[in-house]
């Protein structure tokens, strides 16, 4: 008998149904501007470079009245309604890639609110995930002397931070196993802040692949402007390792 191997797919899920709240900003933080155009477009941009061939599933608040599909580069994509929580919205993207992803297909789940992840970066992260059950995330080793405060922004101990990281995104995990972690930590009332402690609570071990600290989650109001900083050094680099113009 012939065996063909079935072409893997990728999966991206971008929760982008965040309203920005410590932002402050009367816009969602995903529709503020960044070097002339919304944190959104940069953000599906980079994913886009990376993964062309990708599909996307685009988590909107139902409401969302500002979003523009000229914005998303990807042929093949979709929405699915945002949830009260980021792990609700990924949770509803997941219910929408039912019946036509398989349990083995590779999910990326991506913040909306990181534009500056770099092409490089998201290679890497592929490479290292095509390799390993447990999946993993972008992350960077903690540099900072970390504190704990004591309730009242006094220091009641200093953490020590070795083997502390960041966990950054994407975090990306066999479909099956990500529905199954995030289904059984919401059920037992876990905080889930992100994909990856959902599938430690099954007793696995994600990878932590080592990304550019400058992946920056845009949240406060400083960070728009970092990230503008950021976006423009990394146009100014000419390695072929950091791709990060768009393609024409
Ligand atoms: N119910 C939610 C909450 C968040 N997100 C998305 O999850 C990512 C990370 O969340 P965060 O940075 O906290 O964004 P916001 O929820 O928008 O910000 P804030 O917590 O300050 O309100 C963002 O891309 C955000 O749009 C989402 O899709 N659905
Ligand atoms: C997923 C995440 O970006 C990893 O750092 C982060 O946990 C999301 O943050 P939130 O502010 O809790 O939505």
């Amino acid at each position: 008998m012939n065996e063909r191997r079935v072409a893997e797919r990728l999966w991206l899920i971008v929760p982008a149904a965040g309203r920005g709240r410590r932002m402050g900003a009367e816009l969602p933080k995903q529709y503020l501007a960044l070097a002339g155009r919304p944190v959104l477009a940069h953000t599906l941009s980079r994913l886009h470079q990376a993964f062309p061939e990708a599909c996307l599933c685009l988590c909107l608040d139902p409401g969302d009245a500002h979003f523009d599909a000229g914005w998303v580069p990807f042929d093949q994509w979709r929405r699915s309604p945002g949830g009260v929580e980021r792990a609700d919205s990924v949770r509803q993207a997941l219910a929408a890639l039912a019946g036509e992803a398989r349990d083995d297909d590779l999910v990326l789940v991506h913040d909306v609110a990181r534009p500056c992840v770099t092409v490089a970066d998201l290679h890497q992260l592929l490479a290292v995930l095509r390799e390993d059950s447990a999946g993993g995330l972008l992350a960077s080793p903690v540099a900072d002397t970390m504190k704990r405060d004591d309730g009242y922004e006094r220091v009641s101990q200093t953490e020590p931070r070795r083997g502390l990281w960041h966990a950054q995104t994407p975090q990306g995990f066999r479909y099956g196993l990500l529905c199954r972690a995030l289904h059984e930590a919401v059920a037992s009332g876990l905080e889930v802040t992100d994909e990856a402690s959902a599938v430690e609570a099954l007793g696995l071990k994600p990878r932590l692949v080592p990304g550019r600290r400058d992946n920056i989650k845009i949240t406060h109001p400083e960070d728009l402007a970092l990230a503008e900083h950021i976006l423009a050094a990394q146009q100014g680099t000419s390695s072929p390792n950091h791709i990060y113009e768009e393609t024409p």
